[in-house]
């Protein structure tokens, strides 16, 4: 009896062997209990570890572009290696080569309706951030509206919140809405804005959607002194509609078919004037000023004329104002819209080929602080394509997919650099809606990043791979785009690589604090 009780031992002296190597060797991930990993969720990632190298020639990093490798460690960039793939015992070492591809911070688009809850036949998180992340974008900034209802309070809010629900594959923050109601009754906007929206968003024109009513320029001004208290931005769509009996003697007898009617329907001066009532404003966010620590970040700015004139003028005497151009804005001209084209009607319209010059002028010059999407998608009957009537087809683009392909293929012809691209779509828009820790490759920061190919070309047919909800309501579909995605991280899970994505959507919800 006493034998076979003792008989175990050796093997039991083996396991505990092996037990001690397994935690010497492990030791480097610090659990505290060495055969418990900390938790990993690997339906969250393509990969099936959290300590791991990413390597390259190209990576884009705030002191330019480096050939080396960035170590990764619980979804945070915990170093940055200069030279070859990282020393030591690299058996022990993940190291994922991505050879010449470049790597480089993933994209933030700060302007994106995702329409849910509410219109999700339009868009949604799911389809939205999966396009998203099959872009190279890891961060997006969701608006207040096409939802429904539209996100104007607390209550509202957490119906996003809710909606949201293992369905983001990537970061997602969320623009509250300044309307009226709100703008006059400060608690609700307080309690907005306490739940975690990071701005707000307001029309300064009718929105095309019922429970989102424009605003004029007194509850902007309520608005903005709520704002100055939090410290956080009011976006705004800057058109007001002026010379309503041209608009509406071109909806009589302008042909409805033609892009030429509905730009002239939508004149630059509908800019210019919203951006005038709004730099008049703007100067009480100067220092010392009576909103001091509220600040104007005009959206999809297309009018590049007298509107951007305005906009220089105030920021060069110090007021808090910030604008984004949209990809599409930079990619199309008037010139080139077909007749019934309905999938390039958006607003403010994007304007001729002269107008497009000056947008990338000042863009490269920093006059335009960074670029987003604007994606508005719908449903295909909402774009009217049988009818092609611009007048009444929905406005808005659908591009959150191709931000970054879009933006390399149509600046090559200026010029534009990996770096530039990287401030424009990830530094700048990060720093714009407050989201810390992102927006560039730096130790300490999220392991959000993108992984691409530049030189490589793709078609966007019928058989390339889109996610978006409603892939045919693109503008960007039959164009040739250089800038393939090969691999997206965010917050160091692989959550897209080489066409697919992740079983499950392990993207969070930014609130602001
Ligand atoms: N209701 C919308 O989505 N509008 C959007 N539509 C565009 N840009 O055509 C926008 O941002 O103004
Ligand atoms: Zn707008
Ligand atoms: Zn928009």
């Amino acid at each position: 009896m006493d034998n076979l009780l003792w008989r175990p031992l050796p093997l039991l002296a083996l396991i505990a062997s092996f037990l001690i190597l397994f935690y010497v060797q492990d030791s480097h991930t610090a659990s505290f209990f060495p055969l418990k990993k900390p938790h990993v969720d690997d339906e969250c990632s393509l990969l099936p570890y959290q300590h791991y190298w990413i390597s390259s020639k190209r990576i884009v990093t705030p002191d330019g572009i480096i050939s080396g490798s960035v170590e990764i460690n619980q979804g945070k960039i915990i170093s940055i290696v200069k030279g070859g793939i990282p020393h030591g015992n690299s058996k022990q070492k993940h190291v994922i080569d991505y050879g010449e591809a470049v790597v480089m911070p993933g994209l933030i688009d700060a302007h994106v309706h995702l329409n849910e809850p509410g219109r999700t036949e339009w868009e949604g998180f799911l389809s939205g951030t999966k396009a998203a992340a099959a872009g190279g974008v890891t961060t997006v900034v969701d608006m207040p509206l096409n939802n429904h209802p539209t996100t104007v309070s607390k209550e509202t809010l957490e119906l996003k919140l809710e909606a949201t629900k293992k369905k983001l594959y990537v970061d997602v923050g969320f623009w509250g809405g300044l309307i009226p109601e709100n703008a006059l009754n400060s608690s609700i906007l307080d309690g907005l804005l306490s739940a975690g929206v990071l701005g707000v968003k307001t029309f300064m024109c009718p929105s095309g959607i019922d429970d989102f009513p424009m605003t004029t320029i007194d509850h902007i001004r309520e608005g903005l002194s709520v704002l100055a208290k939090y410290k956080r931005p009011l976006v705004v769509h800057a058109e007001i509609q002026l010379d309503s009996e041209n608009h509406l003697k071109l909806k009589a007898d302008g042909d409805p078919r033609s892009y030429s009617t509905y730009l002239k329907s939508r004149p630059p001066s509908w800019e210019q004037a919203a951006i005038r009532e709004l730099v008049h404003v703007t100067k009480d966010t100067r220092k010392g000023g009576p909103l001091e620590g509220a600040h104007v970040h005009i959206v999809h700015l297309s009018d590049s004329s007298y509107s951007l004139d305005l906009i220089k003028e105030a920021k060069s005497r110090g007021d808090s104002i910030s604008v984004e151009t949209c990809s599409h804005y930079l990619a199309f001209s008037s010139e080139e819209i077909k007749d019934g084209d309905t999938r390039f009607k958006c607003s403010p319209p994007i304007r001729d080929a002269a107008n497009k010059e000056k947008l990338w002028e000042a863009l490269l010059e920093g006059h335009i602080d960074f670029l987003t999407s604007d994606h508005s998608p719908t449903l295909p009957k909402l774009k009217l394509f049988d009818e092609g009537d611009f007048l009444r087809a929905w406005g808005g683009v659908s591009s959150l997919q191709f931000d970054l392909p879009v933006a390399w293929t149509y600046g090559k012809k200026y010029g534009v650099t990996l770096e530039q691209l990287s401030l424009w779509w990830s530094k700048r828009p990060a720093v714009f809606a407050g989201l810390e820790s992102k927006g560039a490759i730096a130790v300490g920061n999220h392991a959000d990043i993108a992984v691409w190919q530049p030189e490589v070309e793709f078609e966007l047919n019928d058989d390339y791979p889109v996610f978006i909800r409603n892939p045919s309501v693109s503008a960007y579909m039959g164009k040739r785009l250089s800038g393939k995605v090969l691999a997206t991280f965010v917050r160091g899970n692989l959550v897209f690589k080489d066409g697919k994505h992740a079983p499950a959507a392990c993207g969070v919800t930014i609130l602001a604090k």
